[in-house]
């Protein structure tokens, strides 16, 4: 490939289905009566999307090289990512080396640093920079795991995160993660009804199926020692993101007063080597850094060396193929997370359906990641976009 160039890079919108898998219609499993930060307020208990979980969206990201090749990613952060996009952080990367991958990265996260740090624009930074890895696929004619050293192994390893655990051991999953459906808030009786439906999950798939729990920032400290204690006995794998992001004391706490055995996991609202250097500190067991969110591939490879040294699994939070390619070439990445958006969880289907045309799916538990270059996979033409904003 000789040096290639940044001719344009161009933000759209697509709202519904897709890279902001909470922007789902009708019934979900996804949004019923889940454990959230929010329950505080019992008006918002029952749908995530009553206090605005669904408000952002898809955004696009397309970056056309010089010789009219064009690299694209999908994450979430609509209309406003299309702004950031358009009206500030073009400017990096037009003009420059496709290659520039270090310095683009830096430019966007210290220009935004005023305004940014977390949040909405490291998902629109982990956009742009997985764009630009999909286009140096596509220029390079190979897949991204390639060129982030190649594969460790031959396939990945799935387990399964849906209302229905039991279904995923029959799919050939290592292990189902459940929603937490009651937050303190709902007293007494929640704490049991949670107890209660992880006893009567674990008698459905049996003694050695993995099985997780997922709080989603919604517990405290107290509630989620005393919970993490009672759920060992029923098995319980890991508890995962029992407090709020910024709660690193809170976490290191927790993780002191758990259990041996039951493992810690967070990290998927966590940006930036420097938010996951904090994180680490807390001594949690498994970070799960999002790819879409925490500051792309660029970012996450400092984040997964970093969580090497500090002993800690790196189990990216869904993201689909932009996992995928990563999980693949790191060691401490063993397995990975298949996230159900079929509406009951008893299917397998693709993660960012129908945003995306060839997202590949695990087959019995299993996925060999295609060699196809870039991620692999298409916009579908089908999906209606917007260009809000043009610069
Ligand atoms: C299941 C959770 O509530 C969430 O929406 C997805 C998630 O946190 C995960 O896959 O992990
Ligand atoms: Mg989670």
């Amino acid at each position: 490939m000789s040096q290639r160039t940044i001719r344009e890079v161009r933000a759209y919108t697509v709202r519904g289905k897709g890279a902001d898998y909470h922007d789902q219609e009708g019934a979900h499993w996804i949004d019923d009566h889940i454990a959230t930060p929010m329950a505080v307020y019992p008006e918002y208990r029952q749908s995530r999307r009553s206090f605005g979980l669904d408000v952002l969206g898809t955004l696009v990201v397309e970056v056309e090289a010089d010789d009219g090749t064009v690299g694209f990613a999908v994450t979430t952060a609509g209309e406003i990512g299309a702004w950031i996009v358009e009206k500030h952080l073009a400017r990096f990367l037009e003009g420059r080396a496709v290659t520039d991958l270090e310095r683009i990265w830096d430019q966007m996260y210290r220009s935004t640093l005023f305004y940014g740090r977390r949040g909405v624009v490291l998902n629109v930074i982990s956009g742009v920079d997985l764009a630009l890895y999909d286009l140096l696929g596509r220029l390079r004619q190979e897949p991204v795991y390639a060129l982030l050293g190649g594969p460790v192994r031959d396939e990945l390893q799935f387990y399964a995160t849906g209302a229905r655990p039991d279904r995923a051991k029959e799919l050939g999953f290592l292990g189902g993660k459940m929603p937490l459906h009651h937050a303190p808030g709902e007293g007494v009786e929640g704490f049991r009804k949670n107890l209660d439906a992880l006893a009567d999950m674990r008698g459905r798939v049996g003694e050695d199926f993995w099985l997780m729990l997922d709080c989603w920032m919604s517990l405290d400290v107290d509630y989620a020692t005393r919970f993490v204690h009672a759920a060992a006995e029923h098995g319980l794998k890991w508890l995962e993101e029992a407090l709020i992001p910024d709660d690193y004391w809170g976490y290191a706490q927790l993780k002191r007063q758990a259990p041996p055995g039951v493992l810690i996991s967070t990290g998927e609202h966590e940006a930036t080597r420097w938010g996951f250097r904090q994180l680490l500190e807390t001594g949690v067991d498994i970070i799960q850094p999002d790819v879409n969110w925490c500051g792309g591939i660029t970012e996450l490879i400092k984040i997964s060396a970093l969580a090497d040294a500090h002993g800690a699994l790196v189990v990216p939070h869904g993201s689909s193929v932009y996992s995928y390619h990563f999980v693949v070439t790191r060691t401490n990445s063993p397995f990975a997370e298949f996230l159900m958006m079929h509406e009951t969880a008893e299917e397998v289907v693709p993660m960012f359906s129908p945003l995306l045309l060839g997202e590949p799916v695990p087959v019995d538990g299993r996925l060999r990641v295609p060699e196809t270059p870039g991620f692999g996979v298409e916009l579908n033409p089908e999906v209606p976009r917007e260009r809000p904003y043009t610069h």
